[in-house]
Formats: C-alpha cells, structure tokens, sequence
C-alpha cells in the first residue's frame, strides 16, 4: 500500500492567475500534491503545468482520457512530455483503451524521467445508484460496477483507479494490496458535501486504506486555505 501523505489540491480555477495567487499564499519550502484538472487545461494548457512543476510540487493532470484506443494512445504520448506525476483515463472506454493509454505513456516518457502513474475512474463520485441505473443502464449495484471497472483496469496493467472511499476495501480484495486507490469526495466533519454523493472523512479514509486524497473546495473555498489544507493533513495522517 502507498500512503501519500499530502492531500492532493485540487484546484479547479477558472485562471492561471488563481492559481498562482493560490500557490503563492504557502510557504515555498512546502511541497504539495496539485491536481489540475479540464478547466485549467483548457484555458491555460501546458503552461500552468510547467509552471507548477517550476515550483518542485507535483502534478496529477486530471483529463479522465475517454475515446478510441488511437485517439487516447497518441495524447498520452503527448502528455508524458509535459513531466506531470500522474495521468487519468475513464475506465468505461475498456481494457483496450487502458492498454493504448499505456502504451502511448510509455511511449511518449523522456528517457531518464519516471514514467507518469496512470490510474482509471471507475464511476464518479457524484454517480449514485440511481443515476447509474437511469442514464447509464447498468443494472448491477454501484459497487459491482466498480468492482467490475476496477479489475478491468488491473488486468490492462494500470497502476490503479480513481473511486470514492466507500470502495476501497473491496478493490483491494479484488485486486492486489499495491493497487493505487485515490479517493475524492473527501469532506471534512462538518463541511459542504456540494455534488459529491459519496463522500469520507479524511480520518475515515486513512483508516480504510485510501492511498491518495483529492480535496477540492474544502481548501479552495476555505476562510484561511493554508489553515484548511494542514488540518486536513493531520487529520488524513492521524
Ligand atoms: O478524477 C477525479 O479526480 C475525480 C473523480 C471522481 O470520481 N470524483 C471527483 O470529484 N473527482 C475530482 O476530484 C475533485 C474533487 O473536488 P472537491 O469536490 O471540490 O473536493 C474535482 O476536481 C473532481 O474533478
């Protein structure tokens, strides 16, 4: 098991500048775990990664990847030259979509450099049963079709998925210990669970199993930001 020991930012900002005026309140000795994700990507593209990258933090580059295996092989390609820590595709676009996502990482890393983690949503953490049941027309339970999505991506040799806390035991079982389960829906006692329906303390977490934490807005929209991001800290390394 990893035990990632800083919660992952996600900063989902609408500028560049939001994002240096957010990176710029902490201290520059501290090195953090930021997500950025299809927002920023979109509006400010390789450059906010490089400058993150410029500032010694890591970078999970959250695209959640979902096409034909060609499509999503060649910008993976692309994106292991951007130096990022770790990539996402969608499980839902199969075993050999996962596979291309691979072999386009693989690909595409400098020699030298530590190929990206790749890792695979399994369903959202903003999918209910219900939802799922409705628009998607996957009759199982919730948790078998993350199951199912979570050994279909062990078995295209990924590093690991993207579910909500509630499942990561299970994956665990069904996969292997060394499975990379990274957990958004993280909300602090007390806090706004907003559109995440199913959603953990960072303690409770920690104490399934939980690898990674994402935690958006608890810390983005956060009074004091910095104060937010070490309380969750110590609560997720308790
Ligand atoms: O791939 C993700 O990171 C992701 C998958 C998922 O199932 N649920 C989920 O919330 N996320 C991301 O995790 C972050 C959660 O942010 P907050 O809800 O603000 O803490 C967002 O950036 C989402 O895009």
């Amino acid at each position: 098991m990893t035990h990632e020991n800083r919660p992952v930012i996600a900063l989902d900002f609408p500028e560049f500048a939001d994002v240096k005026d957010f990176l710029e309140q902490f201290d520059p000795s501290e090195k953090l775990y930021i997500k950025l994700g299809m927002e920023l990507f979109y509006t400010a593209g390789p450059q906010v990664v490089y400058y993150v990258k410029s500032l010694g933090h890591r970078v999970f580059l959250d695209l959640k990847l979902h096409d034909i295996p060609n499509t999503v092989e060649s910008s993976m390609r692309v994106l292991a030259r951007l130096g990022v820590d770790m990539v996402n595709v969608h499980a839902a676009g199969g075993v050999e979509m996962m596979i291309a996502a691979r072999r386009g990482l693989e690909a595409g890393t400098p020699t030298g450099r530590r190929k990206p983690k790749l890792i695979a949503v399994t369903q959202l953490t903003s999918t209910s049963e219900e939802i799922m049941h409705n628009d998607q027309k996957i009759m199982t339970s919730l948790e078998e079709s993350v199951i199912n999505y979570a050994q279909k991506t062990a078995e295209a040799g990924l590093d690991g998925v993207v579910c909500s806390a509630h499942e990561v035991e299970k994956i665990k079982t069904a996969t292997h210990e060394d499975f990379i389960c990274l957990t958004p829906g993280i909300r602090p006692a007390g806090t706004a669970s907003g559109d995440q329906k199913r959603v953990m303390t960072p303690a409770q977490a920690h104490q399934i199993g939980a690898d990674y934490i994402v935690v958006g807005r608890p810390i983005t929209q956060a009074q004091n930001p910095i104060e937010a991001y070490h309380n969750i800290k110590a609560e997720w390394n308790q």
